[in-house]
């Protein structure tokens, strides 16, 4: 891909999304992939998984098999997909890559494994969408490497036994809670993903600075991974926003008070909330005294659909302890007051711990 072609697909990417959305759309991917880590040891943080899954690799190498299942479970933006070519890369084999979403029937399984060869990377991303008849022609395959091809419908329908040569099946999921057991027990590994620590998303800045040539200044990576939400989706994200600010608006160098400036234009603040999540906040402790209130009627106050409040700025609001899920509806805590620099009520501990809720007590 040429620097041109990035550009397109950064400038068609800008329009519309929220700056701090963890999922990638279709053209982010495009430019994603030029920050994308090609081995293990390029691969910042992640210690624990990086070991086990070099140490994984090492052993089927050595015994010259092909490496065990695995399975690779965590929030978007946190390197599943990189992970899955970096382990075809570390074994020189070819990446065949599809999701579940794509897997509507069990044919488009079958064809798919009938043209692997021995020691491919099979790559699933979202593995938990994929259709209940092609989940179990899988558990087949991973077991024991052939499936049955049923031709025909009813009464005259024939299973036709298919051999498929020894491969390795990478699956992805944001839900592993989702999968199926049976489905899980067969991979051999798995990783679980875990958010960032600053530090470690301070490394994937100054890393994606370089490889986009951008001069960070004094505290600039430091400013920028403080707002990614533990998540190098993010981290990219915002370092190509406050590259544009910095191009644009100054001579190009990226410094603590330049990337401050230009995330206060986008609206992403210290905590790395964005204008939705602070408008839930706000609306919540302002207009609902800090709740509990459904989240429908939240959702009307600030203007949004129940699912986008739901999915795109609860679980974050969650995870900071400034947002309580009750079964009475949502809570803002003690936290989400001082964030909007107001005084909680009295009364704030009662409302929160008043029954179950899903803060650590
Ligand atoms: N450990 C890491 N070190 C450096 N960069 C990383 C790391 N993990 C992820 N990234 C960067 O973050 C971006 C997103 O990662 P990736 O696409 O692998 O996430 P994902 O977990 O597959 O997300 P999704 O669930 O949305 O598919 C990539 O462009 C990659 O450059
Ligand atoms: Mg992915």
């Amino acid at each position: 891909m040429d620097e041109s072609q990035l550009e397109a697909a950064e400038a068609a990417y800008v329009t519309g999304r929220a700056l701090v959305a963890a999922d990638a759309d279709g053209d982010e991917r495009v430019v994603e992939a030029a920050l994308r880590p090609r081995t293990l040891d390029e691969v910042v943080g992640q210690e624990r998984v990086r070991e086990q899954l070099s140490l994984l690799l090492e052993a089927a190498r050595r015994r010259e098999r092909v490496p065990d299942h695995v399975l690779l479970s965590g929030p978007p933006g946190l390197g599943k997909t990189t992970l899955a070519m970096i382990i075809a890369a570390e074994m020189s084999s070819p990446l065949r890559l599809t999701s579940g979403p794509a897997i509507t029937h069990a044919g488009d399984l079958a064809a798919i494994l009938s043209g692997l060869n021995e020691g491919d990377v099979l790559f699933v991303d979202e593995i938990h969408r994929m259709s209940r008849p092609a989940e179990e022609m899988l558990y087949m395959a991973m077991e024991d490497f052939r499936v049955d091809v049923v031709i025909g419908k009813g009464p005259g329908a024939t299973a036709i036994p298919l051999e498929i040569p020894p491969f390795t099946m990478v699956g992805a999921t944001t839900r592993a809670g989702l999968l199926p057991s049976p489905l899980r027990d067969r991979f051999g590994f798995t990783a679980h993903l875990e958010f960032y620590e600053p530090a470690e998303l301070e490394r994937i800045v100054r890393r994606s600075a370089r490889l986009l040539e951008v001069e960070l200044g004094a505290d600039g990576a430091g400013e920028i991974s403080g707002r990614s939400r533990g998540t190098p989706r993010i981290a990219n994200r915002l370092l190509r926003r406050v590259r544009d600010y910095a191009q644009v608006r100054a001579d190009g160098v990226v410094t603590r008070a330049l990337a401050r400036s230009a995330l206060d234009l986008f609206e992403v603040d210290e905590s790395g909330l964005d204008r939705l999540d602070r408008a839930v906040l706000d609306v919540l402790c302002r207009r609902f005294g800090g709740g509990p209130v459904g989240v429908s009627t939240l959702a009307v106050a600030v203007g949004e659909e129940r699912e986008t409040v739901e999915e795109v700025a609860e679980p974050f609001l969650v995870r900071l302890g400034l947002l309580a899920r009750t079964p009475r509806g949502r809570v803002a805590t003690r936290a989400a007051w001082h964030h909007l620099g107001l005084t909680a009520p009295e009364t704030v501990d009662a409302t929160l711990f008043g029954s179950d809720t899903d803060l650590p007590r």
